[in-house]
């Protein structure tokens, strides 16, 4: 384990404010009828600078309704959204997004595809390709830079998709199911493909998944949002796993089995009130 880095990282969580500041947000979305569906209630989330946290919850809970506030997509009902200390007004700059569909155009090559960032930045055309060679290199697709996304496999193009977001070296990374799609195989190449990067980073990021093994191997917090509507964060547990991981092989780690079997009791408890919910309104 790289101690000096760890503890810069340490550092850097306890003495600078806040990256992401969710204080009293709530979330209401007007359904057709006319009656308010309250999606979230009072959340209080701090992330910190270079931290990992994921979010996990029953399905409809909430967790991408949460991402969109981070990302400026939508503004709270109520309570605030702040970065680096401001009140978040419109898209967030800072913020770059990774969902579970494709990011790539399927017209333009991997090379076109993850320069774009750049390019629509103002950089010239011979930079904006150098950086994404090196990109390119970076997340294993070196050889494929005259590839269209159909020619590339389901983990390829994520990798183009990693590659087209961290291009733009976001302060915050957005990432909503963004492995859920490919087989375990690569999902854990892919997994410990970001760790890397993230740890050669100072990135925020924010990871939604429905796998609660996927949340504890990749973060240094796990949050438990409770059933909706109107959920709530339910738990927030710190996940004190050695660094650098292994995504496949920290699961056999004793520590991680407790942690499981902790932040399991606490989600399933949220999972059986979604499925009684989701029964009743049938
Ligand atoms: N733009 C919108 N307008 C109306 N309702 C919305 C809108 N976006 C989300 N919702 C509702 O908010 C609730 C939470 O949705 P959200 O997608 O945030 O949940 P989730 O936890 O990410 O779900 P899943 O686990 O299934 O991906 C759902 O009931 C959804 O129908």
């Amino acid at each position: 384990m790289n101690k000096a880095k760890d503890s810069v990282r340490y550092e850097a969580k306890v003495i600078s404010q806040p990256m992401i500041e969710l204080s009293g947000v709530c979330k209401d979305f007007l359904k057709p009828s006319g009656e308010v569906h309250s999606v979230l209630r009072n959340i209080h989330l701090a992330v910190a600078k270079g931290e990992f946290v994921s979010i996990v919850g029953p399905t409809g809970c909430g967790k991408s309704t949460t991402l969109s506030l981070i990302a400026g997509f939508e503004p709270p009902t109520q309570g605030m959204v702040r970065i680096r200390g401001e009140t978040l007004q419109g898209i967030n700059p800072l913020a770059a997004c990774v969902f579970q569909t494709e990011n790539a155009f399927p017209w333009k090559t991997v090379i076109d595809n993850v320069s774009l960032g750049l390019r629509l930045r103002g950089k010239d055309k011979r930079e904006a390709y150098a950086e994404a060679s090196r990109w390119i290199e970076i997340v294993g697709l070196k050889g494929f830079e005259g590839h269209y996304p159909h020619q590339l496999s389901g983990g390829m193009r994520k990798r183009v998709a990693l590659a087209q977001t961290l291009i733009v070296q976001p302060e915050i990374l957005l990432m909503d199911e963004s492995f859920s799609a490919l087989d375990v195989h690569t999902r854990h190449l892919m997994e410990n493909e970001l760790l890397k990067i993230w740890e050669e980073t100072s990135a925020s990021v924010i990871f939604i998944t429905h796998d609660l093994e996927e949340a504890i191997a990749l973060s240094d917090r796990v949050i438990v949002l409770s059933a909706g509507p109107a959920a709530t964060v339910k738990g927030d547990y710190k996940i004190h796993l050695p660094r650098p991981r292994n995504v496949a092989e920290v699961r056999f780690d004793p520590a991680f089995m407790k942690l499981h079997e902790q932040i399991w009791n606490d989600l399933r408890d949220e999972v059986m009130i979604s499925y009684a919910d989701a029964a009743r309104n049938k």
